[in-house]
């Protein structure tokens, strides 16, 4: 008998469905996990302070210090900057004969170079005068005379297509060797060109973490913020994205609901925050992040050196190499060193020193040295130490922040991925604090779906979230203002304003739905081996 009905499953549209329902959960299970890194560094919160004056009752002892500084473009980074930084370097409170200044300059730029040379004749003049009525008193220089001078040496390395020069990192890699030539200080200061020092007792407060008599010889670096003396408007980018999605089931209200909690909860991460949350939170775990500039490092441990528990620090072993030789000598020979191939076959660059084939080298190398068991000290203090330029227009902070974002998540993807490659070397915060920044561009996904889909439902007449009526409306009131106001609350601790804080959140939305973005898919593309762009560097301007 043939049957008088039949039952089919309606399978149209499942595995599409299944697909979307996929990436929901995946992008729910992300902010969750996202969400629980960023905790451990709210919970441990350090901040620091030195004693300087102390240090000086033991000048005898005092390190060699090698300052590095980094341009690479005279158009981008014009050349008054460049020697501002340098002067500035110079003018440190500091014995001369033990301050060393050097200038790379990946441009090769004759700009650069006379201005650099002007800027050393003029330093003549005006260091003295800056000594006697600064820091009268304290002042070494002023001690010793006024007619010895910081060294000061200009290098251009040699550039040659086919040799993959791996910018900044290769820059200061071959001011390791160069200064290692030269004067070999024990102390390596690295500055960006467009960073200056504000105030001359620096070195002195970071030699205050690195001499400290029990647990200074374990601390490879210390890490002062990145503080700009220039504001950033922060202009209203309009974002034309036309996705139209047919909506079927109204069901949905679960993942909308699950979705608007986990993004207000994790939604901390504020720049001004950083500063004085994430980067003290991670330095608190005896791992902050070394940034690229603003770093005052141990030679030994950056040059790859692994903490052993009987290190002591060695001061004979900065036998002043320059000693006896002339210019000439030391010229000849730090030419061997800044050579194109001098690096060819060796493990400059894979295992030790700066990393290469990372966009933000800064990042990976400082987990690099962590691993090999050393300390690093996030130190923030009242006074900035040093003050720099931030982009000044939306679309060249949105380039910087899409570079940063990718190459953090490159990290992440790598072999130097903090929970493996740091898993036993470094504390599980620092695992996680690392990981809030290696993670940052995946926000971009569940922050895209958030802005997209509620507007569509809107659009189409469906009601996402109760009524105010409805009870179900509390949780929702409750996570909305208690997130608001616990980040409001941890801005203006951190000495911002309402306006401050409502511009930084209007900034997180844009740089999440747009740099990021790209930073994620530049990133992915990168993993699966396919050809992409090259890296943007140096379009701050
Ligand atoms: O081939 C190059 C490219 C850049 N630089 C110098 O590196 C510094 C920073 O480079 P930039 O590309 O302008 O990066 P920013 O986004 O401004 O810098 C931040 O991000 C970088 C990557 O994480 C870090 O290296 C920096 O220290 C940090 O300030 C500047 O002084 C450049 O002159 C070189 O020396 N050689
Ligand atoms: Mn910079």
């Amino acid at each position: 008998m043939q049957p008088l009905f039949e039952t089919r499953e309606c399978r149209k549209g499942r595995v599409a469905y299944s697909l979307f329902a996929g990436t929901i959960m995946a992008a729910i299970c992300a902010m969750c996990f996202y969400w629980i890194i960023s905790q451990p560094v709210r919970f441990k919160v350090c901040r620091h302070s030195t004693f300087k004056e102390r240090l000086l009752t033991r000048e005898d002892k005092l390190p060699g210090v090698d300052i590095f500084v980094c341009t690479a473009d005279p158009v981008m980074e014009p050349p008054i900057m460049v020697t501002n930084t340098v002067l500035s370097a110079m003018s440190f409170n500091y014995p001369p004969d033990k301050l060393s200044v050097y200038l790379s300059d990946d441009g090769g730029s004759q700009f650069t170079f006379y201005a650099l040379l002007e800027a050393s004749n003029f330093s003549k003049h005006c260091l003295p005068f800056c000594n006697k009525f600064n820091c009268a008193g304290t002042n070494a220089a002023e001690k010793e005379g006024c007619d010895q001078l910081p060294t000061l040496v200009y290098m251009a390395r040699e550039k040659r297509p086919g040799w993959p020069h791996n910018f900044k990192a290769g820059a200061m890699n071959s001011l390791i060797r160069v200064s290692s030539e030269i004067d070999n200080g024990s102390i390596i200061l690295n500055l960006d060109c467009d960073m200056f020092a504000n105030n001359a007792d620096s070195i002195q407060e970071a030699l205050c973490f690195f001499m400290h008599e029990k647990s200074g010889h374990e601390i490879a670096f210390v890490q002062h913020p990145q503080i700009f003396y220039n504001t950033t408007p922060n202009d209203l980018y309009s974002n034309n994205m036309h996705v139209i999605v047919q909506v079927h089931s109204s069901k949905f209200n679960l993942f909308i609901f699950v979705f608007f909690i986990l993004r207000i909860c994790f939604d901390f991460c504020k720049i001004l925050m950083i500063n004085k949350v994430e980067f003290a939170g991670t330095g608190s775990y005896d791992a902050a992040m070394y940034c690229g500039t603003n770093c005052f490092h141990r030679r030994e441990s950056l040059s790859g050196r692994k903490y052993l528990k009987d290190y002591r620090w060695n001061s004979d072993i900065e036998a002043k190499k320059k000693a006896g030789k002339t210019s000439q000598e030391l010229e000849e020979a730090s030419k061997v060193l800044a050579n194109c191939s001098y690096e060819k076959d060796t493990q400059w660059g894979t295992q030790m020193r700066l990393i290469y084939g990372f966009a933000v080298e800064d990042v990976v190398t400082g987990l690099t040295i962590q691993c090999r068991g050393w300390k690093s000290v996030f130190y923030n203090p009242k006074r900035a130490a040093f003050l720099g330029m931030a982009p000044t227009t939306l679309d060249i902070s949105l380039i910087q922040f899409k570079r940063w974002s990718e190459g953090l998540f490159q990290i992440f993807l790598s072999k130097y991925c903090p929970f493996i490659y740091g898993h036993g070397k470094i504390k599980f915060g620092a695992q996680t604090g690392y990981c809030i920044f290696l993670l940052s561009a995946t926000l971009s996904l569940p922050t895209l779906f958030y802005v997209i889909v509620p507007p569509l439902y809107l659009l189409h007449g469906i009601s996402l979230f109760p009524k105010v009526s409805s009870i179900w409306f509390i949780p929702f009131a409750y996570v909305f203002i208690a997130r608001s106001v616990h980040s409001l609350i941890e801005a203006m601790n951190c000495g911002s304003t309402v306006k401050i804080w409502w511009n930084l959140e209007r900034m997180w939305m844009i740089r999440r739905t747009t740099a990021f973005l790209f930073g994620f898919i530049d990133a992915i593309i990168k993993q699966l081996g396919l050809p992409r762009r090259h890296l943007h560097r140096l379009q701050r301007w």
